[in-house]
């Protein structure tokens, strides 16, 4: 019976050290008591050169030499000292590792109530190139649902969803909040004469030149059609009407150079202002009506909405 029990712990340590997954021990002090061909391997050393070491040491070496689990610290120390704090938290920890040549383990520290703690690392390379292709789709996916395809700047729920979030901000400081809504005059025309595809590259050249004049946190999107909207936070009356007018200017100064063509464009602009408590939709109505005012005053201008005079 006895030889029977030996005959099975040989053979349980026979498929240990064979094992593509890597075990080790270490003693209560911290002291790597055995560990298996894989999991030396992770750590690039030779067995003679870690059986025996403290955890601190093996870790100081990984440092020193650049081989096996990523340091990302300038100092062994604090970074010892932060997982130090960690190690035998808890009776189980899972923790993924990535090493400098670039493979990624998944590590089991089981630690018994006398302290001996027994480590697993188990190789998820493939799963983590799988899980990291899935991110940046994903990623693609939610900037492609955010974006307005034609111009690559916000679509319009992205636009309205970022314009949403500044008023709630902006309400709640009492700032002044400035919409804008622009919108490239005779548009139509553009595209009877030229064509359509000379229309969309005109909303693409106006896209980025607008984009090119506003500041970073200024939110620019597009509503739809030939419409664009911008949202400007912590703005007074002046420097939105500045703002909406330079832009003007600088749409009517710009030639555009389209499949051949040299075209004039302009813009007309109609402008929302607040303090307080708003919506989205009374601050697009409101600069809807200025837009219409702008474009029945002659279009090539910027008009603020009326009830806004006093802001
Ligand atoms: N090329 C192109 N045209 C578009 C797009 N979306 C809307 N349009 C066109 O934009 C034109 C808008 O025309 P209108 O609303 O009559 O306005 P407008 O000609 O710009 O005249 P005003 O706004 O009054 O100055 C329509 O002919 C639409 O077909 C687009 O993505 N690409």
């Amino acid at each position: 019976m006895e030889n029977s029990f030996k005959h099975h712990a040989d053979k349980l340590a026979e498929f240990a050290d064979a094992s593509r997954d890597g075990y080790a021990i270490f003693s209560a002090d911290d002291i790597l008591l055995c560990a298996n061909k894989a999991f030396l391997e992770v750590f690039y050393h030779p067995e003679a050169e870690l059986i025996g070491k403290r955890f601190a040491d093996i870790m100081r070496t990984a440092f020193r030499t650049r081989k096996g689990p990523r340091i990302d610290a300038d100092n062994i120390d604090s970074w010892l000292s932060r997982v130090q704090q960690l190690r035998r938290s808890r009776d189980f920890r899972l923790f993924e590792v990535d090493l400098v040549d670039g493979r990624w383990f998944l590590f089991s520290e089981q630690t018994l109530p006398d302290g001996e703690m027994l480590l697993q690392t188990k190789d998820i390379t493939k799963q983590k190139i799988v899980e990291q292709h899935l991110n940046e789709h994903s990623r693609k996916l939610a900037d492609l649902a955010l974006t307005d395809e034609l111009t690559q700047i916000a679509n319009r729920r992205s636009f309205v969803a970022s314009v949403q979030a500044e008023i709630t901000r902006c309400s709640r400081l009492h700032c002044g909040m400035a919409f804008f809504l622009l919108d490239i005059d005779h548009f139509k025309s553009i595209n009877d004469t030229y064509g359509h595809q000379a229309g969309d590259e005109v909303l693409r050249q106006i896209a980025r030149l607008v984009k090119s004049t506003l500041r970073e946190y200024d939110i620019f999107g597009r509503i739809g059609g030939e419409e664009f909207g911008i949202f400007l936070s912590e703005t007074t009356r002046a420097t939105a009407l500045e703002v909406a007018e330079r832009l003007r200017q600088q749409v009517a100064e710009e030639t555009l150079y389209i499949e051949g063509n040299t075209l004039g464009i302009t813009i007309s602009v109609g402008i929302a202002l607040a303090r307080d408590k708003t919506s989205f939709e009374q601050l697009y109505a409101d600069a809807d009506a200025a837009l219409y005012q702008a474009k029945h005053s002659g279009r090539n201008r910027v008009v603020v909405a009326e009830y806004c005079v006093i802001l």
